[in-house]
């Protein structure tokens, strides 16, 4: 049941929430039973957790009805944040197994990542300061927590100022911060007061999503999102698989969306030199094609995303026999980062330590990871039509098979524009239809978004 939960509890929560009596609890619970495939002889073993959000409690205690009403068997952490529930539930699947994937504890998460970051860090030098704004949820209690198994800035480690992470008023969840505000905004949260070059970063509201940004020296403000995290995570695993001497048994991909920016995907394959795998939006589609590689690259571009070994590459690592000192370090560090990195689902927590790793391994700063390419300009808008359902993508969603006509009405306009990239679809979240646009100056990006969504609202209306 738990890999099941690990997936989407919260939507199978909000259908026993929609119950209106007894009864129909338990109608819903065994049609769940049936279209999960989770009736039969083995006792159910349930675990779960909620977040911050003012809703969490509501759902919980139908959840609980429903699991007390079965007799089901369950444990409940609590408050966590998303991919802290992820790693106790591969945790309870894996124990006892060859797979074991870490302690069954919420100090276990901390412990497993605490270790792993020094590990990682060893002989490195302080990456010294960064700002985390914690969007006011559940990453930042957590964060907290976290702090006390890492080394510290003066230890060789980092020092981790924390902001916004107020958790008792629900109403100030993503209120002017956090990711999501920052990724849209372009725009620091108003709250932050880091000086220029300092490097900062935001969680979301369940701290799946993570982004940097800093502030440059002439002011301006650069934003290092998911597709910048792929590219830094891709390109040190790369080194790290020359200099173990392992490069040819671990090939490494990259995995995105067509969200990502068209100079992140060009850096990869032409700088990088690696694959790069284009899916549909959503992280299970992301994470499902990165494991077809031995290390699998995922982000979103709005900076959920994590990194998976396969099998067959924790094996290469963990027996390969070093060759030369450089080598016996990069397999050190190799190993750290299996351990460092939550393989269960994007984890802004272990993706903060993976890029602070980074930075110290690379003995750069924010300017030098944002240098490494130029972003295209690009503008994201939402469109609100009558009927989203009737706009249908294909190709990872980046054309639209219907309404007839609109497709070859985009292509029409794009070709018009220099470095031009657009599509449509329809949000699988919100009622609308988003339009991504990218194009080799800011105006012509805002204009070629803005004449698309004219044509999504011409088929919408
Ligand atoms: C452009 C964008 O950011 N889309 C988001 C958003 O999906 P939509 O289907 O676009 O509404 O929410 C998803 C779930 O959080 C996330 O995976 C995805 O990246």
């Amino acid at each position: 049941m738990g890999e099941m939960l690990e997936s989407s509890w919260e939507a199978h929560a909000t259908t026993l929430a929609n119950a209106t009596s007894d009864e129909d609890l338990l109608r819903l619970y065994h049609k769940l039973e049936t279209d999960l495939k989770i009736k039969g002889e083995t006792q159910a073993q349930v675990i779960f957790a909620r977040d911050t959000r003012a809703s969490g409690s509501r759902l919980v205690a139908c959840l609980v009805d429903a699991l007390e009403a079965t007799g089901t068997e369950f444990t409940d952490y609590k408050i966590l944040t998303t991919p802290q529930l992820h790693y106790l539930v591969r945790c309870v699947n894996t124990k006892g197994t060859q797979q074991e994937y870490g302690e069954v504890s919420e100090k276990g998460y901390y412990e497993k990542l605490g270790a792993a970051f020094r590990q990682a860090m060893k002989h490195k030098k302080s990456t010294g300061n960064i700002t985390v704004d914690c969007a006011n949820g559940v990453g930042g209690p957590k964060l907290r927590e976290l702090i006390k198994y890492l080394p510290s800035g003066d230890e060789g480690g980092v020092t981790i100022k924390v902001v916004n992470d107020d958790v008792h008023k629900p109403e100030n969840l993503n209120l002017q911060c956090g990711a999501d505000f920052v990724k849209t905004n372009q725009r620091a949260p108003p709250s932050s007061k880091a000086a220029t070059l300092e490097r900062c970063a935001s969680l979301d509201g369940d701290a799946d999503r993570l982004i940097y940004y800093f502030i440059d020296s002439s002011s301006k403000f650069c934003l290092l999102d998911g597709d910048r995290i792929a590219t830094l995570a891709a390109s040190f695993l790369g080194d790290l698989g020359r200099q173990s001497g392992l490069s040819e048994k671990l090939k490494i991909g990259v995995v995105q969306t067509a969200y990502a920016n068209g100079a992140s995907t060009r850096y990869i394959t032409e700088n990088l030199g690696l694959p790069v795998i284009c899916t549909a939006t959503g992280v299970k589609h992301l994470h499902h094609a990165a494991a077809r590689f031995d290390i699998g690259v995922y982000f979103e571009a709005n900076g959920h995303g994590t990194v998976l070994f396969s099998p067959a590459a924790l094996k290469h690592i963990a027996t390969h026999e070093p060759q030369s000192p450089a080598q016996h370090d990069a397999l050190e560090t190799l190993q750290a980062l299996t351990d460092l990195i939550n393989q269960t689902v994007g984890d802004a927590l272990s993706d903060l330590l993976l890029v602070e790793v980074i930075l110290a391994h690379k003995s750069w700063s924010p300017k030098e990871w944002n240098n490494t390419y130029v972003d295209l300009p690009n503008r994201l808008v939402k469109v609100e039509v009558a009927d989203r359902n009737i706009f249908r993508a294909v190709d990872a969603e980046r054309k639209l098979e219907a309404p007839e006509g609109a497709q070859v009405r985009i292509d029409e306009l794009v070709g018009k524009y220099k470095a031009g990239r657009s599509f449509a679809r329809a949000s699988g979240t919100e009622d609308a239809v988003r339009v991504y646009a990218e194009a080799a100056t800011r105006g012509e990006a805002d204009d070629l978004a803005n004449k698309v969504a004219q044509i999504v609202k011409s088929f919408g209306t």
